[in-house]
């Protein structure tokens, strides 16, 4: 089998999200946790989780181009590039860096960029990404300890990331239907323009944006976009492949949540879990002079089947506080080693059930669990599936939770739904 649409992540519970919404519309999914080594059992939908968000622009844009090599030598012909809805980059990038270096090794003169995700909240208008009823800017994400957004306008995010032309099309154009888009999109072409940011606020708009685009080589975008096309490949005459639901392992029974999120969102639903739950804080200047030990004995001092928390989930002033003593970077390493390495060590316990909370904090914690495949689960709330995986030969359940998905009770939910599959 070659693969038939082959996605890149720019982190891991982005991927995760892509890989349930696809898997939602009903096709087989492979979600890959780096590049793969071989193209054995390959799936029609591939996609590949990467940790290059927050990257030196350079190694990201090569990372990037190894595993859309991969992607393409496998067969793919139609690549998605996946960001987060929240457009989470930094001045250089590296979501247009990319996209352009995708571009470039494609042959490919024009895409969109659609990170627009309504069903979490997540609208364009105007070219101004909004989360819930608040700016980009004005939304806690303007805080986020890694990639802080303090500007809402797409195209002016853009701008500075790509070398070649950026443009926009708005919602009475998307509103106006598929030909009206594409139309708009030749326009757009016509005066150079590569670099195209569509508006979006709710489920009809991606509709319609991907019907009008689902035949570009290169999209680019959140996952929602991602969820219309499959039916779109298939009304096409190009798929035709029903997915078969992936069938849970069985697992040993107990959990461990990890948190490294500091969204609005997780800081919630860590406080809503630590009612039930027992809980460890993590905190990053301890961990700096004392080290992970005393988690780790906490950890292994634990009841097996009791619900258990592990968090370094703090409010901004906290985590400003931590970043100014250690550097943003530091702190972040600190915190993600800690929690990767309590993630091991869970499983060595005998846990067969770990909810971990962050993109960065996932990719540091599949990393270090050696896991490199995902077979995408029962989806838990809006691109939050449970995924089942195999490390070091034994069976996990594993969810990726991105810092503001799921409601306030995720951690509980999460772990009954597994108990019903
Ligand atoms: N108390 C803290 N002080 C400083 N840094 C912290 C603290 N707690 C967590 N961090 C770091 O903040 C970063 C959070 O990023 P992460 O991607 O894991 O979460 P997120 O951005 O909320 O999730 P997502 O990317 O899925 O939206 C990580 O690098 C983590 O190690
Ligand atoms: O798109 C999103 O919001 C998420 O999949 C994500 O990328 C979080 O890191």
């Amino acid at each position: 089998m070659s693969v038939f649409f082959g996605a890149i992540a720019d982190d891991f519970t982005g991927a995760t999200d892509l890989a349930a919404m696809l898997a939602r519309a009903g096709v087989a999914v492979n979600l890959r946790i780096g590049i793969p080594d071989s193209t054995d059992d390959l799936a029609p939908f591939e996609v590949i989780a990467l940790k290059s968000r927050t990257l030196p622009r350079e190694d990201a844009v090569s990372q990037v181009r190894a595993a859309l090599k991969w992607l393409r030598g496998a067969g793919a012909e139609r690549i998605f590039w996946k960001y987060c809805s929240t457009f989470d980059s930094t001045a250089q990038g590296n979501i247009g860096p990319v996209a352009e270096a995708m571009m470039t090794d494609m042959g490919v003169s024009q895409t969109v960029y659609c990170p627009a995700f309504p069903e979490n909240g997540r609208t364009v208008y105007n070219g101004y990404l909004h989360v819930g009823d608040q700016l980009l800017s004005e939304s806690p994400m303007k805080d986020h300890p890694l990639t802080p957004m303090r500007d809402a306008s797409l195209t002016r995010l853009l701008r500075p990331q790509v070398r070649r032309e950026v443009g926009a099309i708005h919602l009475p154009t998307i509103r106006a239907g598929a030909e009206a888009i594409e139309a708009a999109m030749m326009r757009l072409a016509e005066a150079n323009v590569a670099h195209v940011v569509v508006d979006a606020i709710a489920s009809e708009d991606l509709d319609a944006i991907a019907a009008a685009v689902h035949d570009l080589p290169l999209l680019t975008g959140g996952s929602a976009i991602a969820q219309s096309l499959p039916e779109l490949y298939a009304q096409a005459g190009a798929l035709s492949r029903p997915a078969a639901p992936a069938t849970p392992p069985s697992l040993s029974a107990g959990s461990v949540v990890l948190s490294g999120s500091c969204s609005a969102m997780t800081r919630v639903q860590v406080g809503a879990y630590l009612d039930q739950a027992k809980g460890f804080r993590l905190d990053p200047l301890e961990l700096a002079s004392e080290g992970v030990l005393p988690a780790r004995r906490w950890l292994a001092a634990q009841d097996i089947d009791a619900p258990k928390i592990i968090y370094a989930t703090a409010e901004p002033a906290t985590v400003a506080a931590a970043q100014e003593k250690l550097g943003v970077a530091r702190a972040g390493v600190l915190v993600e080693d800690a929690l990767a390495q309590l993630a091991l060590d869970a499983r060595n316990l005998g846990v067969g059930r770990i909810v971990v909370a962050g993109g960065e904090t996932s990719g540091a914690v599949t990393r270090k669990l050696d896991i490199d495949r995902l077979a995408i689960g029962p989806e838990i709330a809006p691109g939050v599936p449970w995924t089942f995986c195999k490390s070091d030969d034994k069976d996990l359940a594993i969810t990726l939770k991105s810092g503001n998905f799921g409601s306030p009770n995720f951690f509980a939910e999460a772990l009954a739904l597994l108990e019903r599959v």
